[in-house]
């Protein structure tokens, strides 16, 4: 999963698909600049309240300067073809929304349950079947995943910061792991620990590794 926070990521075209692409990167926490001549409502809307920045023109050589990411999606096939050489030729990750063999990188469903991200890719094969596919898993997983990933994060961030000793911290972190708590959340039987709670239990069983 990588990390987008605050890093500038071009969008190129500004019709269904990469407003698609825009609010992913959004979600994200990007900043998204989209290069276009006309855009979706959707897209002018983030563009005035300053979530984006639009650049109202055609893209021109040059344009993918600085990004850190890169989306061809434009509906003109040469234009994409453009994007995609420009940025291979300059190291830029690029997703070409049109021909997803020829960029360097392509999205998958996503959905999240607050820190759990599930991403669903059919490599290319029918994005369509990815997103049926990630709709049925994701009536699967309820609130109880956010409940334990909540836990999960709070307890690991404890041991990492009070646990200096390797082999004490790999213990803790394993037997965290091992832990049945989605069934506790399951059954409604599981009280969130205090910070309190949480270190006794790391006290208890930080002596214990072989
Ligand atoms: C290779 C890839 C490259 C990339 O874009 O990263 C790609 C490429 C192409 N998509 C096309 C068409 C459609 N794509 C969608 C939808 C999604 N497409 C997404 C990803 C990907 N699409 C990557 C593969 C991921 C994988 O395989 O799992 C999703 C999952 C995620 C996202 O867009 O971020 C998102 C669902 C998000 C959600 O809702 O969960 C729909 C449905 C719709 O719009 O309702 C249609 C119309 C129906 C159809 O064609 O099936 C075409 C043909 C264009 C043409 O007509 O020529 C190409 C070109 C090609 O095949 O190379
Ligand atoms: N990867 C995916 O998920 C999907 C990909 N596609 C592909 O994506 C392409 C775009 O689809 P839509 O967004 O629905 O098309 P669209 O026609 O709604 O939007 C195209 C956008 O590209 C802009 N554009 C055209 N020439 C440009 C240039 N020289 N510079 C900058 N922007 C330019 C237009 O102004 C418009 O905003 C399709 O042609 C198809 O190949 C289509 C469906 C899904």
């Amino acid at each position: 999963m990588m990390n987008l926070r605050e890093q500038r990521c071009v969008v190129v075209g500004g019709g269904a698909v990469a407003e698609r692409k825009t609010q992913a990167l959004l979600e994200a926490g990007a900043k998204a600049v989209v290069i276009s001549p006309s855009a979706t409502a959707w897209l002018q809307e983030r563009s005035e309240d300053n979530k984006i920045e639009w650049v109202k023109r055609r893209f021109r050589k040059g344009d993918l300067a600085g990004a850190f990411l890169a989306f061809a999606a434009t509906d003109q096939e040469q234009v994409n073809a453009d994007i995609v050489r420009e940025a291979k030729n300059t190291g830029i990750p690029v997703n070409d929304t049109s021909e997803g063999e020829r960029g360097s990188f392509i999205t998958p469903s996503v959905f999240r349950r607050g820190g759990l991200i599930v991403a669903v890719s059919t490599s290319g094969a029918g994005p369509s079947a990815s997103r049926r596919l990630s709709r049925e898993i994701e009536e699967r997983f309820g609130d109880d995943y956010e409940r334990y990933i909540d836990f999960l994060s709070a307890a690991r961030a404890l041991i990492k910061s009070r646990v200096a000793e390797s082999s004490q911290r790999k213990h803790l972190l394993r037997l965290l792991a091992e832990m049945d708590i989605l069934t506790l959340i399951r059954e409604g039987s599981f009280q969130p620990w205090s910070e309190e709670a949480l270190i006794a239990w790391i006290d208890q069983y930080r002596g214990n590794c072989e």
